[in-house]
This record gives structure tokens, C-alpha cells and sequence, in this order.
């Protein structure tokens, strides 16, 4: 089939019924749900954007295996032309939503493909795993599917493993192995999207222990699977406040669920990896599924970042408040964190890495170094727009009070701003702020952009071990080299 419509994308959530459940209702008819409503459309548009002459050829490409189109999250980059045919995606994608979903079908379409292209790592323990994993990816690729994950075990008691929690089924676990696949129960988080996508795929960071074993797992199976259920958090809207006042919130929520498998049956061609610690642990860091997907976020961030910043520059100038030398060195400064990740992702593409295998990777320190500072700059951005915007932020009125005439000349004469700019224009635009920096949707973004890459502090701590353990300090030697003459009888230190 190749590239989908949206159209296509939508009837496939209408043709299928999985077990969600939201503020304690079973959710029947995901489609016509009002909190999902406006996201399946952002991500409908899209699937429909592959078939939009203004895109397609920067986002899609004619399949070498199947002469049919597909979209580049499954090009397998060999060249730097590819890496970069990827890179217009994301960003064209993450524009699409001002960066604002970060788990839109790409992300985890890039995972499979970095997975199944890395036969060789599955290879070593299971030949099967590699063999499920390429019909996987052939799958979802000629099928367009849209995928959630979820790799984290639920936050119970963070100071045991997996087999020393309290019941042993509370983190997702084999029970048993049958004629036809896996019995597998427990849960895992946070599936991003989860209720409105096609598939679910399970795998995990590393950070599996000796008897662990039934947990070192990684599958995928169709999100209404019989046994499985989608647990939603409270909604941070509820789907019937209006665009007008809500014109981020209304439309980009992404819906986070815990995911709960009664005994699941995992068939047998679709289990990846099982049984085994050693693999679990290493195959998010040596396959480039960590690689690979960073990217996307590296873009997909990017964009958050300079989105956040241009409000912060336009609130500043509508109230006139962009003369003060303060506000000027706020947003000096967040013009100049995005510069920063602009800078380091021209540097993770032109200083690409090739694997053995051939296929070509961004630069790992440079994505890692945006790993470690988006969490920062994008939180930053948001207090940034806190203290400019300040109380205005507090104080919008609604859009039905601009439709009331009893009190419309009174909205006009003081919600106006600087000159030139006129009431409507201001509270607009302090709106779409207030969505950012201040509704709970605001805040689930800068709680993505801190943890959607695991603990910030935990990574950056590997980061500089990986850094250590490369690193000669050379320079410190020879700057100390002139002095080596000078203490008679220097003791001979092991290096
Ligand atoms: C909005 C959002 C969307 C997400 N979407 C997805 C998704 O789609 N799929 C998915 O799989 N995951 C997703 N994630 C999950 C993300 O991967 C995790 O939040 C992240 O890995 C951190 O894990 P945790 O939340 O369990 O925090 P924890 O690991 O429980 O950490 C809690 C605190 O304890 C500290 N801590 C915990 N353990 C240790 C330790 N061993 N040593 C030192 N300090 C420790 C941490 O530093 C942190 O301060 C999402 C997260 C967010 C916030
Ligand atoms: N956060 C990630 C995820 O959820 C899946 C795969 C990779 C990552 C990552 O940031 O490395």
C-alpha cells in the first residue's frame, strides 16, 4: 500500500475498538471522542502531507524493495544525502505542530527501522528476533502504521528491580511460553498517543539485573489486542474549549496512558527479544535506536525551542516591554539557546558516523549534547515568557467577551497594547503564551522536554564516563611537561 491518507489513517482507529479507559469511562469510538478529536486531525494532516505536492518529495521516497512510496522515517540512511532526506522530515513534521507532539508517527517508525536494520545485534542471541524484526519493519512500512511505545516500567518502587517489586507481575513479565507465542502480564508507561495509534511496540532502557529475565523483553502487537488496556491520565483539556482561547492546548494534547497486559498473547513472530538480560540491556545502546530517534527529537526540539522563543520575543514587543536592557538579555539569551541547537545539529549531520554495518549516524556527542541541554533551554524559554508576560499573562479575557457588546469598548480600551497594536491582536497572542507557560498542557511540555530521554542527570553522568573514558588530556600533560625537571626525585606514578 505505501504512503496513507489521513482519511485511511482515521478509518483504520474507526475499524478497531482496544480497551481504553478515560476518566473512568471505557472509551467506545476513539474518533468521535472530544478529547481526541483534534489531535487524531494534526495527526491526520500529517499522513495527508505525503500526498501533498508542497511535501512529498521532501518526506517521502520510492521504496528500493517495493517500487511502492513510503515515508523517509523508514529510509535506512546510508549516505549523508539520506540522513539529510531524513532530517527534512522531521522538521517538516515537528512544523507541523510547532514542535509541540513529539511522538508523531516518525519517531517511532525511525526506532523500528534502526532495529530491524541491526539484525546483526539480535542475530547474536536469537536469529528468529532479527528475521520477526525485518517483517516487523516491512509491516509497518508498507502499511504506514503508526506506532506507540512504552519502555519504562511503572513508577512503583524505583529502589528495587523488576523481579524484587511486590507482586511479580507489577512490571510487565513473561508468564508463559505456549504453542503460539508469549503469555505476557503487568505494565508498562508511558505510551504517548497510545489511543490513537496502530501498534504498540514494548522494549526498554537498559538497567536489567540478574533475575530480571522474564522482564528483558521487546514485542509489538496491534493496539486492540485482547488483554490490553489503556489506562489515560486526566485530560488537560477537554476537547470543547475553543480554539480562540485555547489555540495550542485545543489542539496538540497528547495523551499519555499506562499500559496494563492481562496476559497477552504475544505470538511468537512477533516477540523480538526474550529471556535475556545481557541483550535487553544492550539494545537500545548498541544499535542506534537511541541514535537514530535523537535526531528526530534533536529537530522536533529545535523547533519547540525557537517556537517558545518567537513568543517570547512577540509578547515582549506587543506591550512595548522589548527596549529594556533586561528583557533584551532574556531574550538574548533564548535566541541564542536556539542558535546553540541549531549549531549542534549542522554538526551531528555533517560530522556523521558510519557503522560497520554502513549505516550512517548522527554524531553521538553532538545529539547527546542536546539531550543534555534541551531540558534546561526549553524550561528556561518558558520562565522567560513567565516574567515578561507577568501578570497580563493572568488576565486575558475570553472570546465570548469580545462578542459582548455591553463590554466591548471596555476590552478594546484596556487590553490594547503598544501602539499599533490593538486588543484583539494582544489577548491573542497572550493566550497562546498563557497555553504555554501556564495551562497543565504547557507544563506536561516542559515535563516532556525534561524527561521524554530518560533522567536528565542519570544520561549526562554516562555522557562524561563515555567522555572520561575516551579522553587523553593531553593538552593538561603537555602543559605540565615543563615542569617535570624541576622537583629532583619525582615519584613514577602508574597512568
Ligand atoms: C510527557 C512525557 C512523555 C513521555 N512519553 C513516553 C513514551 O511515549 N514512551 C515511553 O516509553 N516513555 C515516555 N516517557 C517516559 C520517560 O522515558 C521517563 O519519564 C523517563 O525515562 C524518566 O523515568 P521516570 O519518569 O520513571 O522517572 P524515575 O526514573 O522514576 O525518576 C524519578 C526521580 O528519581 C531519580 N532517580 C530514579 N532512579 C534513580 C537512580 N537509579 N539513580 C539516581 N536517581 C534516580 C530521578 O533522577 C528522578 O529525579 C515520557 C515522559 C514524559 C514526562
Ligand atoms: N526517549 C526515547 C524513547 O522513548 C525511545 C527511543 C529513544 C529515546 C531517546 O531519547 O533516546
Amino acid at each position: 500500500m505505501g504512503i496513507r491518507t489521513g482519511a485511511q489513517y482515521i478509518q483504520a482507529l474507526q475499524s478497531r475498538s482496544p480497551e481504553i479507559w478515560l476518566e473512568g469511562r471505557r472509551i467506545t469510538n476513539v474518533v468521535s471522542e472530544p478529547v481526541f478529536k483534534q489531535p487524531i486531525q494534526e495527526i491526520a494532516k500529517l499522513y495527508d502531507m505525503q500526498h501533498d505536492p508542497q511535501y512529498q518529495d521532501s518526506i517521502t521516497h520510492i521504496c528500493k524493495e517495493t517500487g511502492e512510496r513510503v515515508n523517509n522515517a523508514f529510509l535506512h540512511p546510508t549516505t549523508y544525502e539520506e540522513l539529510m532526506a531524513r532530517s527534512e522530515l522531521f522538521e517538516i513534521y515537528a512544523k507541523s505542530t510547532f514542535g509541540l507532539m513529539g511522538r508523531t508517527p516518525d519517531f517511532l517508525n525511525v526506532v523500528v527501522t534502526g532495529m530491524a536494520h541491526n539484525g546483526w545485534f539480535l542475530d547474536q542471541y536469537n536469529p528468529e528476533w532479527s528475521v520477526n524484526i525485518k517483517n516487523y519493519f516491512n509491516y509497518i512500512r508498507d502499511n504506514d502504521l503508526f506506532l506507540t511505545h512504552a519502555i519504562i516500567n511503572p513508577q512503583n518502587d524505583r529502589s528495587k528491580n523488576s523481579h524484587g517489586q511486590k507482586d511479580m507481575f507489577t512490571h510487565l513479565g513473561a508468564v508463559e511460553e505456549t504453542p503460539d507465542g508469549l503469555i505476557v502480564r503487568g505494565a508498562k508507561m508511558l505510551a504517548t498517543l497510545a489511543p490513537i495509534t496502530d501498534e504498540v511496540i514494548i522494549y526498554s532502557f537498559p538497567g536489567f539485573a540478574p533475575g530480571d529475565e522474564r522482564y528483558a523483553l521487546a514485542f509489538a502487537v496491534p493496539v486492540d489486542t485482547p488483554g490490553l488496556k489503556l489506562i489515560c491520565r486526566e485530560p488537560m483539556q477537554d476537547g470543547k474549549r475553543s480554539q480562540f482561547d485555547h489555540p495550542l492546548a485545543s489542539r496538540f494534547e497528547e495523551m499519555d496512558a499506562l499500559l496494563v497486559f492481562n496476559d497477552v498473547l504475544v505470538p511468537w513472530d512477533r516477540v523480538f527479544l526474550y529471556n535475556n538480560v545481557e541483550a535487553a540491556n544492550l539494545l537500545y545502546p548498541k544499535t542506534g535506536i537511541a541514535q537514530q530517534p535523537a535526531h528526530q527529537s534533536g529537530v522536533r526540539g529545535y523547533v519547540k525551542l525557537a517556537f517558545a522563543t518567537e513568543v517570547a520575543c512577540k509578547l515582549a514587543d506587543s506591550i512595548g516591554v522589548d527596549g529594556y536592557l533586561n528583557v533584551q538579555n532574556d531574550l538574548g539569551e533564548l535566541v541564542q539557546n536556539v542558535e546553540v541547537i541549531r549549531s549542534l545539529l549542522r554538526v551531528a549531520e555533517y560530522e556523521f558516523e558510519t557503522t560497520a554495518s554502513g549505516e550512517v549516524m548522527p554524531n553521538a556527542a553532538a545529539l547527546e549534547t542536546i539531550r543534555g541541554m534541551l531540558p534546561k533551554m526549553y524550561p528556561r524559554a518558558i520562565e522567560v515568557i513567565q516574567i515578561i508576560g507577568a501578570g497580563g499573562l493572568l488576565m486575558s479575557p475570553t472570546g465570548n467577551d469580545f462578542n459582548a457588546p455591553e463590554i466591548r469598548s471596555e476590552i478594546d480600551k484596556y487590553y490594547l497594547g503598544r501602539d499599533g497594536v490593538d486588543s484583539l491582536e494582544r489577548v491573542k497572542l497572550f493566550k497562546l503564551a498563557w497555553d504555554l507557560c501556564g495551562e497543565a498542557f504547557g507544563q506536561r511540555l516542559v515535563q516532556y522536554e525534561r524527561y521524554y530521554t530518560g533522567d536528565p542527570i542519570r544520561k549526562r553522568a554516562i555522557f562524561y564516563n563515555g567522555y572520561k573514558r575516551k579522553a587523553k588530556f593531553s593538552m593538561v600533560d603537555e602543559a605540565l611537561s615543563v615542569t617535570n625537571e624541576f622537583v629532583k626525585d619525582q615519584p613514577k606514578l602508574a597512568k
